[in-house]
């Protein structure tokens, strides 16, 4: 059911997260390549061959160039929970560029609200621990993210590698584990069809045991990102 325009948001954000959900959610529905990962409590699907093994290399060899230690560009909410490593890939660089639209198109959202895409490496060890993508609007960080888009809607994230061992994405909430495969783009809501944030989204880069895992990672707003 649609709340009327003039519905006061109850968490921040609510109402474009409810309306942001619902656009994508009739968008994926409607696409032959995307297929629904069965779930009561959130809204998760995959595409089985999001990218070729080609742009998976590629997308690897730029992580390389720009990964740092994630504790030292995250804010403190996120500091000493994610020991991997991370950074922005170029968003003016034409091969990111054309990976970032895809993903855009796929999803039916307006490349304004979404954020850089960010790239992420994984050596033995190294985790990012259960966490939600969406923004706690309690914490002091959140006047910060306000201003810098709002609350975060999907997240798009895509496995550039196999891993010898470990580094499944696992839903502590929802009690499953998503294997790491190259090409695969698993996309989920954070927030419930109402808009509110969906606490079930709760989840984490479990720690690589053996090889590398490398994924990127694209969180789409609510509002124009900056
Ligand atoms: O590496 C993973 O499996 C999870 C990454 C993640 O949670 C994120 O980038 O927000
Ligand atoms: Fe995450």
């Amino acid at each position: 059911m649609h709340a009327p325009e003039s519905a006061p948001d109850s968490v921040p954000d609510q109402q474009a997260l409810a309306r942001v959900g619902t656009m994508v959610r009739e968008r994926l529905a409607a696409d032959p390549s995307v297929y629904r990962i069965e779930n009561d409590r959130v809204e998760l699907f995959a595409v089985g061959d999001f990218l070729s093994l080609a742009e998976c290399k590629t997308l690897c060899t730029m992580i390389d160039e720009v990964a740092r230690p994630s504790s030292l560009h995250e804010l403190d909410y996120a500091a000493g929970f994610r020991t991997s490593y991370s950074g922005d890939l170029d968003p003016s660089e034409s091969f990111v560029k054309g990976i970032s639209r895809r993903i855009d198109d796929l999803m039916g959202l307006d490349p304004a609200i979404g954020e850089a895409v960010q790239g992420q490496r994984y050596l033995p060890g190294q985790q990012f621990q259960p966490h939600n993508d969406w923004f706690y609007t309690s914490e002091k960080y959140w006047s910060l993210e306000e201003a810098r888009g709002g609350q975060r809607s999907w997240t798009a994230m895509a496995y550039l590698n196999e891993v010898d061992a470990g580094g499944a994405t696992h839903f502590t909430d929802l009690g499953f584990q998503i294997e790491p495969k190259p090409s695969v783009l698993l996309i989920w809501n954070n927030a419930l069809p109402d808009g509110r944030p969906n606490e079930s989204t709760m989840h984490a880069g479990m720690p690589v045991l053996k090889g590398a895992k490398y994924v990127i990672t694209k969180w789409y707003r609510t509002r124009q990102w900056r």
